[in-house]
């Protein structure tokens, strides 16, 4: 993993926010994704607006910035205490913390969304913030299943809105799946595709499809593994073992699926079972579903298809 690593301190170093580009980003949502977001945003010279529900969430969702860019300091000024915490002193002064959306959505260029994967809860905030952003400002929403249209359609600016579909965890992963609908205009694609760039990322191109080009082929590959576990061809170890060793994939399904979130799994699930109820391969699985009504979540609650320390 040494080079991801060293890739994001080369393209992380020195790029400013362009001139004419998006030089303020507004993050809704302090999670996995959007904490990660927000830091990478801020690494990249953006001035950043991070948004959650409470001050609870927002200062666990600092601290995990602040613990992950510790990560990246260590290793971008490997002998030198002082410029590492000068590094992460200076990222973390382009965050602010914001509990109202409404509020932070006034004054930014892009919004990028990462909330919980539901399309009423999105759509909610979207109308919401759309009486509130000023016209030029862009609307991006991160979902890793939902049809961008569909959350677009509730505000009055299909021409200024498209997906932003960035990879867990964000500072390591490079790529971003930037997403048009219909009515996103080109200039609104284009900003969308600089900012990826400027923030590190090869971006590429893709329609509103289900699953964009990634979880299209990711989710049925992850959901065949558990099915594989729940007919008992395989245990999930063996079946992590194998796809590791095997494929090379940096994790097995079950790691991923813990490290993703089995909550973000069930929902992304749900949803497409519900619209797709003919595709077999899409259905609810009796596994997840029972990991996740007894909190079993992943890697964020200590336990999922593994147990986890808790650190
Ligand atoms: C069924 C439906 C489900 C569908 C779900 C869809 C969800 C979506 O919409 C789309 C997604 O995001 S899917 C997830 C995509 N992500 C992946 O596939 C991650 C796969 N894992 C990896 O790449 C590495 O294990 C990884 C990079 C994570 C960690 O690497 P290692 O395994 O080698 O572990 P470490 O030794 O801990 O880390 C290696 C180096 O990376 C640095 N690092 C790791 N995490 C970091 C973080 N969060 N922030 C900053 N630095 C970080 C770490 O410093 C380490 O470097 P060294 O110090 O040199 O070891
Ligand atoms: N977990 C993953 O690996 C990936 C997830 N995604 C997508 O990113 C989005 C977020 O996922 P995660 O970060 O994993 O979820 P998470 O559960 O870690 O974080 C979601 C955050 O949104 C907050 N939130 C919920 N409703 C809100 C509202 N109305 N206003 C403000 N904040 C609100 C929650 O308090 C929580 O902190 C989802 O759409 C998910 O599908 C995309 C790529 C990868």
């Amino acid at each position: 993993m040494a080079h991801i690593s060293q890739v994001y301190c080369r393209k992380f170093s020195t790029s400013p926010a362009v001139a004419g580009a998006i030089k303020h980003v507004t993050v809704i949502g302090g999670g996995l994704m959007g904490s990660g977001i927000a830091q990478v945003a801020a690494a990249t010279g953006h001035n950043v607006v991070m948004v959650d529900q409470t001050d609870d969430i927002l200062s666990k969702s600092k601290a995990a910035i602040q613990k992950s860019l510790g990560r990246v300091a260590k290793k971008k000024f490997a002998d030198d205490g002082e410029r590492q915490s000068s590094f992460v002193a200076d990222v973390m002064g382009r965050i602010q913390l914001n509990t109202d959306p409404v509020d932070a959505a006034k004054s930014t260029d892009l919004v990028v969304e990462a909330i919980v994967e539901n399309l009423d809860v999105k759509k909610k905030l979207f109308s919401a913030l759309d009486e509130a952003a000023p016209q030029h400002t862009i609307f991006a929403s991160n979902t890793s299943s939902l049809p961008i249209r569909d959350i677009a359609e509730s505000t009055n600016r299909l021409d200024r809105f498209g997906g932003l579909h960035f990879f867990n965890p964000v500072p390591m992963m490079k790529l971003v799946e930037v997403v048009k609908i219909p009515e996103t205009s080109n200039e609104t694609f284009e900003r969308l595709v600089q900012l990826g760039k400027a923030m590190g990322k090869t971006t590429v191109d893709c329609k509103d499809t289900p699953g964009f080009i990634v979880n299209r082929l990711l989710v049925p590959y992850m959901m065949e593994a558990v099915r594989m576990l729940e007919r008992g061809d395989a245990s999930a170890r063996d079946i992590d073992t194998a796809m590791k060793l095997g494929a090379g994939y940096p994790m097995g399904p079950f790691e991923l699926a813990d490290y993703v979130g089995l909550d973000t799994t069930k929902f992304i699930i749900d949803g497409w079972s519900k619209k797709y109820p003919d595709v077999q391969i899409f259905q609810e699985s009796p596994y997840v579903n029972k990991l996740v009504a007894d909190g079993k979540l992943g890697k964020k609650t200590g336990e999922g298809f593994y147990k986890y320390d808790k650190k």
